[in-house]
């Protein structure tokens, strides 16, 4: 493909000759440039991707998508004052097709989980469908890892398109907040957008709540399509802005929970195994459906999955039914293992003090005895959460044990120290196995073990090492 022929789908200025360039792909880090690359010159977090457009042209870039002023020689200049988006919407001219529905899932819990589930429920519904998000690119029968919750710019077109050529149809993508602040998915077409909840995580990045928020916002001001639905769940305290914002827009609305009214949650009863759930439709008629995954989380996670097939033209009798069908998603609240003394061991990705009090909640009323928790911080991630981690565990667990989580480069030591202030009467055990081990040996048969942060992480970030760890491997191997 010819540049002058991408350029079309940008508004920004071409300088420079060339626009008969042959166009062979995109990068945004000089290292990836060949020839005939587009080059995305973006400053970032940690370094200038501006100081690199010269070796990105000496290796072959034939465009540089950067800031007005910037110099640009031996290549044509394509400037703009977002250069992230424009160069996603080059990136998306080049890529396309796209699989023809995609949906967007946001908020600081239950991502994951929606997408997954929406995924199955499309699936049931003889879709063929994709999730891309902290799992990795999920389809129905493989799953590839690519380190992020929303991948960079070039790996999430780039795998979209491909998608597509393997004749995907439906896409559900999670949509973080990195993510939107940094144009990562600008350019793919979005027919629905949901909304889970909005509460503490980021800070580290995005340096208040406000533009935490503002950056979630986005994906129903600007990236949802116009003639697309907004899926809110309603009982959130930041779900009013959202259902605002998009009746403003002229968006059409799904609204599920307890406050919703297209999906309004009228009852909700633990199980054994799962939970029973009465959903009302907008037309008053009552629908019975046992959900086979535990905890209130997940019943609004798969309600706002269930919203997301509706907007995408899914069939409302069969969406509910299959809501009985839904399979677990890894690491949330999957059951790990059995102690020896009977107790269930459960591992959950809890790492926000929400999420912890959302957890500790969907087990408690299976627990006859305690709930002893396992909890870790991350590093490199928003300290201030940590503390309040431990006062939620704590005041909502029986019995707390205080580990590592991926300290990254912070010293782990320190990041324990700050979530045990917070967590009255817990104790500490740094070394993560020993922790599991130390709360499996003392669980009683009638006691609950949930090992909280990791899901289902298959390793331990410290410095600049992963090393292998996973909580499900760990809790078995330590309870037989
Ligand atoms: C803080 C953050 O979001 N960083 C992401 C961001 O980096 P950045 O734009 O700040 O880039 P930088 O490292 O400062 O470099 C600036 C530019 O120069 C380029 N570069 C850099 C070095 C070089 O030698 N040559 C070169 O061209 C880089 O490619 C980049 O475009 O863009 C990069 C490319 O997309 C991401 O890999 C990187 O993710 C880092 C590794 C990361 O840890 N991100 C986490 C925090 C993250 O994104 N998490 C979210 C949230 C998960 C959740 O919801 O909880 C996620 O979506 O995973
Ligand atoms: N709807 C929800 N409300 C509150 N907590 C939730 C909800 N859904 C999930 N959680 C909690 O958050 C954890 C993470 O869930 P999930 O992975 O689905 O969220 P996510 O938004 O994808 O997270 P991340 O941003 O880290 O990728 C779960 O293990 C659970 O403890
Ligand atoms: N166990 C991880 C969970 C967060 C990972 C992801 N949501 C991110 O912030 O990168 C940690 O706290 O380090
Ligand atoms: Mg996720």
């Amino acid at each position: 493909m010819k540049l002058n022929q991408l350029t079309t789908a940008v508004q920004g200025d071409i300088q420079g000759e060339g626009g008969d360039a042959l166009v062979s792909g995109f990068a945004i880090d000089h290292r990836k440039v060949a020839p005939g690359t587009i080059f995305g010159a973006f400053q970032g977090a940690r370094v200038n991707g501006e100081d690199f457009i010269a070796d990105a042209v000496r290796s072959g870039a034939v465009a540089v998508v950067a800031r007005p002023g910037v110099t640009v020689e031996g290549a044509v200049h394509i400037a703009s004052d977002e250069p992230r988006a424009a160069f996603a919407r080059l990136a998306a001219a080049f890529f396309a097709p796209f699989p023809a529905t995609a949906v967007a899932v946001t908020g600081t819990n239950g991502k994951t989980s929606t997408v997954e589930m929406t995924r199955q429920l499309w699936r049931m519904a003889g879709h063929h469908a994709a999730s891309i998000g902290t799992l990795g690119v999920t389809t129905a029968d493989e799953r590839t890892y690519t380190g992020l919750t929303t991948p960079d710019v070039v790996t999430f077109l780039s795998n979209v398109a491909g998608l597509a050529r393997e004749g995907v149809t439906h896409l559900a993508f999670e949509a973080s907040s990195h993510g939107l602040t940094q144009y990562r998915t600008e350019g793919l077409k979005v027919s629905a957008a949901a909304f889970t909840n909005l509460s503490r995580d980021h800070l580290d990045y995005h340096g208040d709540m406000g533009a935490y928020l503002a950056a979630k916002m986005r994906l129903f001001s600007e990236v949802l399509s116009l003639d697309g639905t907004a899926v809110v769940w309603a009982d959130d305290v930041e779900s009013g802005r959202v259902i605002d914002l998009a009746r403003a827009r002229g968006n059409k609305l799904v609204t599920v929970g307890t406050r919703g009214s297209t999906l309004k949650l009228v009852e909700r009863h633990p199980t054994l195994l799962g939970q029973g759930l009465v959903i009302e439709d907008e037309h008053g008629q009552a629908h019975k459906v046992q959900l086979p995954l535990i905890g209130a989380y997940q019943a609004a996670n798969a309600l706002v999955a269930a919203g997301l097939v509706l907007a995408t033209g899914g069939d409302l009798t069969t969406t509910i039914a299959n809501l009985s069908r839904l399979q677990p998603v890894r690491g949330r609240l999957e059951r790990a293992a059995i102690a020896r003394s009977g107790a269930p061991v459960y591992v959950d990705y809890a790492h926000t003090p929400d999420a912890i009090e959302a957890a500790i909640a969907a087990l408690k009323p299976h627990a006859g005895g305690r709930l002893i928790v396992v909890i870790g911080a991350g590093g490199d991630r928003d300290p201030g959460k940590r503390e309040v981690m431990g006062q939620v565990a704590s005041m909502h667990a029986d019995r707390v044990i205080v580990t590592d989580d991926n300290p990254r480069t912070e010293d782990p030591a320190a990041i324990r120290a700050q979530v045990m202030r917070g967590a009255t009467g817990a104790i500490e055990i740094g070394d993560r196995r020993e922790a599991i081990a130390a709360a499996i040996a003392e669980a009683g048969e009638q006691d609950i073990v949930l090992i909280a942060g990791k899901g289902h992480e298959q390793g331990q970030i410290v410095g600049d090492l992963v090393l292998p760890f996973d909580d499900v491997t760990v809790a078995r191997e330590c309870a037989a």
